[in-house]
Order: structure tokens, then sequence, then C-alpha cells
């Protein structure tokens, strides 16, 4: 028999093992081999594997097991496993004491704890995250890092004050999901259970100190709520860039570099604002991250929104995001390219405004870091102002307090573009203006440059372009004006509830190298109407010009014309598309929405489903779901209107998946679970199939119990009675099930299922 490949990640990288059988011991002795040194003894080394339904687990060898045969490793498969980054806490936390090293709270299970260490960051100060040795670290203070740090921010203004302030930890942040129907009572029960949790001002958002103490611990709660998409932890400067944007629920927003979604839950929040279960999002929202782990677990956080049906996630490089098109009547022939109305660049940075979050990074903090982010940043930037709508509006950021990182990158754009962009002022968050003056370090910190000059003068080998650290758009900007503009960029200081954190939002002046005014109204509809008579303008005044290419172009555009015109005719009357142009995503399966609909009555005219009591099932934004074969999602109304024209981008997921997989191994329909994360949308235009319970029914399935129905097998929907609510839910509550021979059952997640329960229990 071949043997399995194993692909163990660590980090940001990954190695391929070759495994005859699901032995942990056998591959944690190949992978201490290859990363020699690196752990005290191979089997202090864990293995996590991340299921499908999104849980995380150590390996032991039944998990391996599983995970083998889930992966059907016996059958050519493949497997991933990522090595725990709290390895060291777990090795030393006996059987009895599975106990966090830095909170003290105490878990029934390793798992648990992995958990909590990883979500909270609460690894224990010097021990390497993925190593066993526990030697003793060097004071912070006295590491190569923190000097080179040191020496590069000392001319900033209120240095002494800023480096005093990184040294107090940054308190955790969080906020309500206003989309999920448990976020008040979420909140409610933290507030009650940790009342020193207090608001942050100007944010919507609730701050706690990090060194609160365990008991029956807020942490844990917290994480309960996070797990059931009530709460999200977020930092608080983090949050500020949506804040800024302005987003509005009909935006075509793009979110470049989005891993792991923290501002695209953000971004969602404010675009689905009001809206109902089911209703149809007229925006969209395409989020993008070049690390396709990172996006996987992004994905699991987004698809728990209950209002996702604008976003589009795609995989690939920000610097060539691709350009997407759209065209309602799916023909090639006036698809338009896609312009965005607002855009999030947050780039990757040094990240040393987190600093306060974990002062161990200080010492790993090199000058080198944030020369070569310069690169990745200006081109990221550039990439996302080429797709901003004209007065579109760009948020540039970075956790980072590096001017390299910063305001160079800025005064790059600025200088590039003219005109045709402006820096808005910000005053609301501004702690410190920008800066206009700094110097770039060297890579190993061993000296610095104020200008260009002095570079050219102390050695012109230095530049990029001589195979050289540095650039000429690293230093500050010659250009008086750009230079002034500079202090419009916010500055946050890390200090009080916030990290330290850049942002610049840039406004699209002109729309462009043709240099024709903007469109006044608002409204992508509208703005489409705009580009396609302005390509058709543009092809009038090039057919009206003279001599014999122009003629001959009028010729073509007029026989074209007169083609267009029989297609649309034909259209009209065969109902047949000429020249067609392929959706991004596939229609929906027509096999599993015929039995959709059916099975659980959906109705799609409006009049028919009032008449009913239920809401209208948007069917035509219905379309195939890019990451489960045979599944379906439903989008936006932009999403199911996204044409190929040019290649196809690396689509990972896209709206709100209805179907799950429930790993049965038959071709029917039926045999896929409905997607928890829909239970909501499809529960508010059911006719059948939605069983009311109370709370003994509803509580007996979120514990995994069977309970007894007469109805026929397959997937249904339960909805707790809000009479019967042991706590105050405006909100109906939806779990998705299923009707098997020992009765109705839940097919949610058991981390999910166990957070809902404990949110709940009175
Ligand atoms: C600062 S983080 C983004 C955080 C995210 N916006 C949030 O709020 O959760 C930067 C992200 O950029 C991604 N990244 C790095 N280089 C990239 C590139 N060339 N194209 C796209 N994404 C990139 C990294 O994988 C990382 O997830």
């Amino acid at each position: 028999m071949e043997p399995a490949q194993i692909c163990v990640a660590s980090g940001s990288s990954e190695r391929l093992f070759a495994c005859h059988a699901p032995s942990v011991l056998e591959l944690q002795r190949q992978v201490a081999a290859v990363f020699e040194g690196v752990w005290a003894s191979a089997s202090d080394i864990r293995f996590v594997w991340r299921h499908k339904n999104g849980e995380s687990q150590i390996c032991d060898d039944a998990s391996f097991a599983k995970a083998w045969q889930t992966s059907r490793c016996d059958r050519g498969g493949s497997l991933k496993l990522r090595i725990c980054e709290n390895s060291h806490q777990l090795s030393s936390a006996l059987a009895p004491d599975r106990t966090c090293g830095r909170c003290g709270q105490e878990f029934s299970s390793r798992n648990q704890l992995m958990r909590h260490v990883q979500s909270l960051g609460h690894y224990v100060e010097g021990a390497p995250k993925n190593s066993g040795k526990s030697e003793e670290p060097e004071a912070p203070e006295k590491q190569e890092g923190c000097k080179a740090w040191d020496l590069y921010y000392q001319d900033l203004p209120d240095f002494s004050k800023i480096r005093e302030l990184m040294r107090q930890p940054l308190p955790h942040c969080f906020k309500r999901v206003p989309a999920s129907p448990l976020s008040d009572l979420a909140l409610d029960r933290v507030l009650q259970l940790e009342p020193r949790a207090r608001p942050v001002v100007g944010l919507e958002c609730w701050a706690l100190d990090a060194e609160v103490p365990s008991g029956e611990s807020v942490w844990g709660l917290l994480q309960t709520a996070q797990d059931c998409g009530a709460l999200q932890r977020q930092e608080a400067s983090s949050m500020v860039p949506v804040t800024l944007l302005e987003v509005e629920p009909h935006h075509y927003v793009a979110d470049m570099c989005a891993a792991p979604a923290s501002k695209t839950l953000q971004l969602l929040d404010v675009m689905s604002a009001g809206a109902r279960p089911g209703e149809v999002a007229p925006g969209l929202l395409v989020a993008n991250d070049d690390n396709w782990s990172r996006c996987a677990s992004a994905l699991r956080r987004t698809h728990q929104h209950p209002q996702n049906l604008p976003l589009l996630w795609l995989c690939g490089d920000a610097r060539e995001f691709p350009t997407l098109h759209d065209h309602s009547a799916g023909r090639v022939r006036g698809a338009r390219k896609i312009r965005f109305d607002r855009i999030l660049c947050d780039v990757p940075c040094s990240g040393d405004g987190r600093l306060r979050r974990s002062l161990g990074a200080w010492a790993a903090w090199r000058p080198r870091y944030m020369l070569q982010m310069h690169y990745v940043q200006s081109a990221i930037l550039k990439r996302g102002l080429a797709m901003l709508k004209p007065q579109g509006r760009l948020l540039y950021s970075t956790c980072s307090m590096s001017p390299v990182e910063n305001e160079a990158v800025v005064a790059a754009a600025l200088e590039k573009l003219g005109g045709q962009i402006r820096l808005l002022s910000v005053e609301q968050w501004r702690h410190a203006p920008g800066l206009t003056v700094w110097r770039v370090p060297l890579p190993d910190g061993s000296g610095s440059f104020g200008s260009a000059k002095e570079v050219e003068a102390a050695d012109p080998k230095l530049w990029c372009t001589k195979g050289g650290p540095l650039a000429p758009t690293m230093f500050p900007p010659a250009d008086q004006e750009v230079a002034a503009s500079l202090r419009r960029c916010v500055r946050i200081t890390p200090c009080g509830d916030f990290g330290g954190f850049f942002c610049a939002l840039f406004e699209k002046v002109t729309p462009g190298p043709a240099g024709r005014p903007a469109p006044e109204a608002k409204g992508s509809e509208v703005d489409a109407r705009a580009q396609e008579s302005k390509a058709a303008r543009a092809e009038v005044r090039d057919a009206l010009g003279h001599g014999k290419q122009a003629r001959k172009k009028a010729e073509g555009a007029e026989e074209r014309k007169s083609k267009e015109e029989e297609e649309d005719q034909d259209v009209q009357r065969h109902g047949q598309t000429f020249n067609p142009i392929p959706p991004l995503l596939a229609a929906a399966p027509a096999a599993q929405l015929e039995w959709l609909m059916s099975w659980f009555g959906l109705i799609p005219d409006a009049a028919e489903a009032e008449k009913l009591g239920v809401r209208r099932f948007p069917v035509e934004l219905l379309r195939g779901d890019p990451s489960l074969k045979d599944g379906m999602i439903l989008g936006s109304t932009p999403i199911g209107r996204l044409v190929l024209k040019h290649a196809r981008p690396r689509v990972m997921a896209a709206g709100m998946p209805l179907l799950a997989d429930s790993g049965a191994d038959s071709e029917h329909p039926s045999r896929f679970d409905v997607a928890q994360e829909a239970a909501h949308v499809l529960a508010a235009c059911a006719t059948r199939r939605c069983e009311r319970v109370g709370w003994p029914s509803f509580a007996a399935m979120l514990r995994g119990e069977a309970v007894l129905r007469e109805l026929a097998a397959g997937p249904l929907i339960a909805v707790l009675h809000p009479d019967s609510s042991p706590r105050l839910v405006e909100e109906q509550l939806c779990l998705a099930g299923r009707l098997t021979s020992a009765g109705m059952v839940a097919t949610a997640s058991s981390t999910h299922r166990y957070s809902m329960l404990r949110l709940l229990s009175p």
C-alpha cells in the first residue's frame, strides 16, 4: 500500500511526511527529525487536526485514526495537520491539571485548553510557542530586537512616553454581532459576570483588562459567545478603519488583505444593518487574502455571520487583485469592470503596534522586516487605488508605527497619482498627526539615512535597483504639498485600550487617465449605466473621426451594432443567448434546487408567500456553492451578476451556504444537511419541515440527544418556541437538524450547540 501524504504545517511553512499508518508516535519522530533541536523531546510535539465542521482537536491515536479515515488516506487522500502553537503548555499540563499558565483557568480537556490559549493569546511568557525547551529567556529590553527598536523610534515625538505605555498589557476588546439573535443575551451575561468590562469611547465595543482574575471565568463565557457567533473579540484600534470608511449597505466593497476576517465581519455588520433573515442584501463585499490556510479559518468565522449574503471570498495576491466583471444579461457585450465604492487595504506589516499584546515579540523585531514590507504594501495600495470608483474611498492601514510602512507608502502613492487622489482629513481618531520627517535604517540597524541624497552620497549600491535594500520611496517626499498633506494621516498611539495603529483615508478625485468628470449619482446601477454610455460615446466619437481608419472603424461598429440587434431579437424570440459569457458562480444544481424547494415548501412568489404568512424565497439568488460539490449558496444580487471575462480568480466561497456535507455516501439530494448558519433564513421561508419545539426538546437537541417526532426521515429545522425560552431572546432561534431512526437530532457542530446551550441555560 502506498504511504499517505501527511502535510504538517508549522507557522507559515508546510512540509509533507509519508506515513503508512495513523501513528502519532511515528509522525512525531519524523517531524522532530526535520525540525531538529526545536523540541526537547519528540513527544512534546502536538498535532492539531481541524475537522471540516470547524472544530480543532489535538491528535491522539484515536483522533488521528479518525482524521485518517475522514481524509481517505487509505485511498490516496492527503491529510493536513498543524503543529499546535502551545505545545509547551499542553505537555507540561498534566492530565488532572489542565490549567492555563497565564490566567489560571482550568479546563476539562486539552482541546479546550488549546482553544483557550490560542484564542486569547495566553501563551506562557518565555516559552517559545512550539518549543518544549524551558531555558530562562533574557529580559525583553536586553534583547537585540528591542535595542534596534529603541534606536529606530527614538526620534518619534513622545518616544519615552510611548515606550513606557507599550509595556502595559493591552485590554481585550469585544463587540456585539448585531445580526446574531443571541448577541444581546451574550453581552448582558458577560457584563453581569464581569462588571469591570467598560465601554470604549467612540467605538461600539467593550474592554476588559487582560489580567482580570479567573473564577467562573468571563474568558470562557466570551469564548462561548464567540463560538456561536454572538460576540466577536477584536482589538479597539483594529475597529477604527471600518468606522472611517463610512460603508453603506448598497456599496461595492473590497477587503484586499482580509484574513482572519475581523474587519470583514465588521464590514458585514455595517452592510447588513437593519436587514431581516433572508432579506436580499444589495451590496457586494469581496474579501481576499493570499494565505490559503488563513483564508480557510477566516471563512469559518464569516460563514457564522447571519447576514453574509454579499460576501465573495477570493484567495490570491492582492497586488494582482483580479478585475471582476458584471452583467445581468450574460453576454460579453456590455460586461463592465467592477469598480469599488470602498476599499480596505489592511496590508501585511511588521506589526510593532501590537507589541502591547505580546511583549515577547519585541525581541524578534528587526528593521529589515519593515523595509521588506514597504514594497509589498506599496504594490497593494497601488492596485487598490486603481480599482476605486470616482469619489470612492480607500482606507490604508497597518498595525505598525514605522513611517517606512506608513507615511512613506502613502506619500509614494500621492506623488505617483498626482491630482487623481487626495487624502481626507480625519480628526476623530487622531492621537497624533502623520509624520513628515523620518529616517530610514539599514536592515541590520547599523546606520540610517534621512534622505535619498544621503544614500546616494554614502553608497549607491544600497538602492534596490542595484540589488540593495533601500528604495527612494522610503524617504520623506520632496514635494512640499505632499509632505504637508501627510499630516492628515491618523496615528493611534499605543495607550489606554488601544494598540499602535496607522490609517490614511484616500478619496479618488478623477475617474482615471481620461479625466472625465465622475457621475454624481450614488449606487452601482447608476454607475453601471454611466460607464456603458461612456463606452458608447467613445465609440461614436471614434466613428465620427476622419480618414480611412476612422471610416473602417465606423463600418465595423455599424456591422457589430446590427449583429447585436439581431442577437437581441433572437434572444427575445427563442430565449437563446449569443456570445455568452460564463458566470463566475455556476447555476444552482437543478436536482438539489428542486429537492430543497419541495422539501421545505419554499415559495418564490411574493403574493402566495404572503398569503401563507412566510417570507418569499429568493430563488433567483441561488448559485452553486464553490466550496461544496452540488451545494448551493444564497448570494446578494451583485454576486449573481458576476461574470468571467478574463481569468478565473480562485474563489474560496461565496454568499451564505445553504447545505452542509453530512458525510452520507449517497447521490440523493437529501444526503445534505441544512447548514446551521442558513437555518434562520430557511425557517423564515419554509412552509414544511420546520418543527416548533419547547425548551426541554430544544435543550436535548443541543446536548446531542434525539427527540421523538413522527415525520419522514431527512433534514429539518427545529425552532425554539419563544414562550418557552429560558432567557429573553428577541429573534427566533433555529437549529439545523435531521430526523433519523432514533428521532430528531441536531446537525450543527458540537461547538455551536454547546455554546448555545451554555448561553441559553438558566
Ligand atoms: C494585517 S493582516 C489583515 C488583518 C485583517 N484585515 C483583519 O482585520 O482580520 C494582513 C493579511 O495580509 C495577508 N497578505 C500578505 N501578503 C499578501 C498579499 N500579497 N496579498 C494578499 N494578502 C496578503 C496576510 O496573509 C494577512 O492575513
